[in-house]
Parts: C-alpha cells; sequence; structure tokens
C-alpha cells in the first residue's frame, strides 16, 4: 500500500452550550503513530468519533489524500477502536473473523494468533475483558483500512500483552497510520512518532515532553 494522508481541521463541537471542540487541526500519514492526550473530558473520545464519522460535528473538513470525506468509514478508509467493546457477544471469534474479514490470508493469520487460536470456538462473552481488547485491536488491524483510531487500546490489558501490541503497532505502521488514545501515557510515548495535547478544545503539537507537565497534563518530574 503506497503512503496517504489524513488531515483534520476547522473541527468544532459543543454539547449544549459547551464548546468542546474549537480549533481543531491535526494531520497523520501511513507510517506514522499520532498519540493523542489529554485530561478526563477533554475531548479525545469525541474527536475520535468525529474523525471515523459516527458523530456529526457542528463543523469539520476531513481530506484523506487531498478527497474530502464526510464519513471515511463508509469507504473503508478508517477503521475505529472505540472505548467500549463493540463485538457481537453472542458470536464466537471463529464466526466474527468470517463475518468481519474480507481478506483469506488475513482470516487466517487471525486464526493462527496464539492468543486467538485456544478461544476460537468461545463466544465473546466468554472471554475477559483483556481477551477481548486484544482481539479487536487484532480484527482492526487486519482490515484494509490505512488509518487506525484507538480508544485506550492498553486498556484491561495485561504488561506483556500491551508489549506485545506495541509490537504489532509498529509493524503495521508500515502500511497504516494510528491515531491512538491512552491514559497509560507512557506506553503512548513510547510507540508514537509525535504527541498531542488536546486541551481547551484546541490540539497543541508537544515538540517536548516536559510541555506536557507545564500543561498539568502530568506531575512535574515524571519525563
Ligand atoms: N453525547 C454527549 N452529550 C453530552 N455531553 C457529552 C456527550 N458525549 C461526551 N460528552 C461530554 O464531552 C466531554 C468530553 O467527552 P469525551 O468522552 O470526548 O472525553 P475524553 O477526553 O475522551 O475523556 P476520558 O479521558 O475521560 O475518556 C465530557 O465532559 C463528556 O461528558
Amino acid at each position: 500500500m503506497s503512503g496517504h494522508i489524513l488531515e483534520a481541521d476547522s473541527i468544532l463541537h459543543s454539547f449544549g452550550t459547551r464548546s468542546l471542540l474549537s480549533d481543531v487541526y491535526l494531520k497523520c500519514q501511513t507510517g506514522e503513530i499520532t498519540g493523542l492526550l489529554g485530561r478526563n473530558g477533554s475531548g479525545k473520545s469525541t474527536l475520535l468519533k468525529i474523525l471515523f464519522g459516527s458523530l456529526p460535528a457542528d463543523n469539520k473538513h476531513i481530506r484523506i489524500d487531498d478527497k474530502i470525506y464526510h464519513q471515511p468509514f463508509r469507504h473503508q478508509l478508517i477503521g475505529y477502536l472505540p472505548q467500549d467493546a463493540f463485538l457481537p457477544a453472542n458470536l464466537s471469534l471463529h464466526q466474527i473473523i468470517d463475518i468481519f474479514i474480507p481478506s483469506k490470508t488475513n482470516r487466517s493469520r487471525i486464526k493462527e494468533d496464539e492468543r486467538v487460536k485456544l478461544h476460537l470456538k468461545k463466544r465473546v462473552n466468554q472471554l475477559s475483558g483483556g481477551e477481548v481488547r486484544y482481539f479487536e485491536l487484532l480484527l482492526l488491524l487486519h482490515l484494509d483500512a490505512p488509518f487506525l483510531l484507538l480508544d485506550e487500546p492498553f486498556s484491561g490489558i495485561e504488561p506483556i500483552y500491551k508489549e506485545h501490541i506495541k509490537t504489532l503497532l509498529r509493524a503495521y505502521k508500515q502500511e497504516k497510520g494510528f491515531i491512538i488514545t491512552d491514559h497509560d501515557y507512557r506506553h503512548i510515548i513510547e510507540v508514537s512518532d509525535k504527541i498531542i495535547l488536546l486541551t481547551n478544545g484546541a490540539c497543541k503539537h508537544i515538540k517536548h515532553l516536559r510541555e506536557l507537565e507545564d500543561y498539568k497534563y502530568i506531575p512535574p518530574g515524571s519525563v
């Protein structure tokens, strides 16, 4: 897959009288992981939903390879891992892989994953939270979409899986661009090529990690 560029600007969004996103610009390209940080309630999940196209914004301008899209997910250009589990609870992993993944090669790859193959016959509701999270992420990585938005991919994941997930992200960024957000900020910082802090409705591009302290996102002396 050759390189792709996702650019979003002029994103405005309010809930009632509260202006949440007022001046958002961000750019992501294949080969790159963008870490999106921000305090609770700063609007990270809202921004990802707007980029994906599942939440209508008051205003938005999303371009992929210079073409404007209102709902990029309808064109299989963006995949999205929401904060909450999204898979049908009563289907087996085997069934879900066959339904979600168009490519036979990719279906086999997922079924051969050592953390998935043990559970293929189980239903989603028979897995632990961390096992489901890992499976969801693996499914998304095997979609054709050039961009993936990951909302808290490390949530509920045991340490050794977190390391494995970082390895997967580094491997798949050869062909995909990622925007990831998680409060496990050390993992985000470690795996990301660039860091954005969402604060006061705008994206601040962080050049030096100490700026995260200046913006009071992390305590003094953390980096
Ligand atoms: N549908 C909605 N209606 C009204 N307010 C909402 C709605 N969705 C989100 N909000 C509010 O918008 C703000 C931002 O929510 P959002 O989930 O985007 O934050 P976040 O940065 O992802 O937070 P966290 O880090 O806690 O997950 C919150 O104050 C939330 O209560």
